[in-house]
């Protein structure tokens, strides 16, 4: 039997577009099926609207403070329509690369529509049946809905409102204190929103290693920023036109509602089980290969869960490609994923927590932290708060790292590099690293190890003291 198509791919965003322009350019023949606009939540919804809008919440930061430095102006007049239509001409400008027309040149087929499996090898949309060799699922997430009373009825913002809002909340309630909750929680804030943040644990952004994310956490709170910890909304009321949230013995009174407490999979419409595709709470289940319960389809992206961030996405993408138009022998390895959250000052982090490698590693755990206040480059630029922490093995092998600071996102990927390469921590004090930069502190953390095991290390210590000693001794 033929099929008409080498892959149809469900979904067009940053999972989606990968699959379909490699597909394309490696000659198959590829449909896109996309029910509402290329790019995905990450162009429209997500990555790029809210690091445009930290961006323009960063600019108000440094005005508000800019007598620091002995610059002084009136206190910064936030038009926020206009920080926010930055945010649209940003999203308009990405949106070209992602055009139709882009991916049509490409040679593959972009099909408007919502549809649905009819059987293993059928995918019909907009009445038209797609039969091919392969199916990809990359339809993303959208916001996961926590059980708080009378939340629906009371109102609230997602990620999916909040880069079009034309007038800024003169107070906001962010419910949820993850990478969403966080990132958008300080730029209304520094937008000029009373912001508070209800973490449900003791620190903000749990996933993070904790002494990291209590400097983001002390820096929320010196701006301005309520933070209740330890607390769940349980219930909302619209009382006078505020909203009302009961947060634990604690009532937060506020003009909106941020809802970010974790994502679900877009699964709903797709008739997976006609199908033969299964999907858990947290997303569709897939194997190493990213092949489904039906090993013609494979799925990538936000939708199976895991770790939900675009590069991840595009990695999966690729992997869900080549086996799906090649020879399904490509494993998905997460040995080595780094991401970062985009607060200020900015969180970044690969591989293990300290708690997570002495669970696994026991005593031969190696500790290697060094502060930016002692990095001259975040002196000079004030921001001198913050540390780069490397967890190790006594043989220099690198089990994790977190950078929590000045432009944390760009370091770690020194790091990111040696551990994908298998490179001993040494290898970040190897090389040279231009005075003054932030990147110092790679090579400066790295150091650390020798330090430890050399001030361990008594016997050559003394090796060394009576070597010393000799050599004077016959000048
Ligand atoms: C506020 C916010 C900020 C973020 N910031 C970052 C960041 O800084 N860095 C980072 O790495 N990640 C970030 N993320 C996460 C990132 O956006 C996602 O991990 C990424 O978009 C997932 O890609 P995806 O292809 O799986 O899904 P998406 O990019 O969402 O694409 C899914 C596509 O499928 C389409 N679709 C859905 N259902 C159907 C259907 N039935 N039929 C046809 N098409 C369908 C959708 O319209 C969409 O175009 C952020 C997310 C949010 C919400
Ligand atoms: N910079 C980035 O890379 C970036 C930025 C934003 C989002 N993202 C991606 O988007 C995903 C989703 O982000 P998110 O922040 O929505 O989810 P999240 O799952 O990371 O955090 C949500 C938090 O809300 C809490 N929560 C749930 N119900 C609650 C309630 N009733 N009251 C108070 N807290 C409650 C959860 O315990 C959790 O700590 C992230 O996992 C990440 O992969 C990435």
């Amino acid at each position: 039997m033929s099929v008409e198509y080498d892959l149809v791919i469900i979904g067009g965003g940053s999972a989606g577009l990968v699959a379909a322009s490699a597909g394309a350019q490696l000659k198959a023949r590829v449909a896109l099926v996309e029910k509402h606009l290329l790019g995905g939540d990450c162009l429209f919804y997500g990555c790029v609207p809210s690091k445009s809008m930290i961006h323009a919440a960063q600019i108000a930061y440094d005005v508000k403070t800019a007598s620091d430095f002995g610059i002084h102006t009136s206190a910064p007049q936030i038009d926020f329509a206009k920080a926010l239509s930055h945010v649209q001409q940003v999203v308009g400008m990405i949106q070209e690369y992602d055009s139709t027309e882009r991916f049509e040149s490409l040679g593959v087929d972009v099909i408007y529509g919502q549809g649905q499996f009819l059987d293993s090898r059928t995918f019909e949309v907009n009445g038209r049946r797609l039969s091919a060799r392969a199916f990809l699922i990359s339809t993303g997430s959208h916001p996961a809905m926590p059980p708080v009373e009378g939340l629906q009825e009371a109102g609230f913002l997602t990620n999916v409102q909040v880069f079009s809002m034309k007038a800024r909340p003169a107070s906001l309630a962010v419910i949820g204190a993850g990478p969403i909750g966080c990132e958008l929680g300080q730029s209304f804030s520094r937008l000029g929103s009373e912001v508070t943040l209800i973490a449900s644990r003791d620190t903000i952004m749990h996933r993070e290693e904790p002494e990291a994310a209590s400097v983001v956490q002390k820096q929320f709170e010196w701006e301005g920023i309520r933070v209740l910890t330890n607390s769940r909304a349980q219930k909302v009321q619209v009382i006078d036109g505020k909203k009302h949230l009961y947060v634990g013995d604690q009532v937060v009174v506020a003009d909106e509602i941020l809802v970010a407490t974790g994502r679900t999979p877009n699964v709903g419409s797709l008739n997976l089980e006609a199908a033969g595709v299964e999907c858990g709470k947290t997303g569709i289940k897939v194997d190493e290969k990213l092949r489904t319960t039906n090993k013609r389809i494979y799925a990538a992206g936000d939708v199976i869960g895991g770790y939900q961030f675009t590069h991840v996405a595009g990695y999966e993408a690729a992997v869900a490609m080549q086996n799906a138009l090649i020879f399904p022998t490509k494993k998905a390895d997460y040995r080595v994923i780094p991401w970062a959250t985009f607060t200020n000052p900015e969180l970044a982090r690969v591989g293990l927590t300290e708690q997570q490698a002495r669970d696994r590693y026991g005593d031969d755990v190696y500790i290697l932290k060094h502060e930016f206040a002692e990095v001259d480059r975040a002196l000079a630029e004030a921001a001198g708060y913050g540390f780069a922490k490397f967890i190790t093995r006594s043989n220099g092998e690198i089990l994790g790292a977190h950078i929590v600071g000045p432009h944390a996102g760009e370091l770690i990927h020194e790091v990111v590099l040696a551990m994908s390469h298998k490179m001993k921590i040494d290898t970040l004090k190897s090389f040279i690293h231009i005075y003054p930069t932030l990147s110092e502190i790679n090579s400066k953390a790295a150091l650390q190890l020798t330090k430890q095991k050399y001030a361990k290390n008594e016997f050559l210590q003394t090796v060394l003291r009576k070597f010393f000693n000799f050599r004077r001794s016959i000048a």
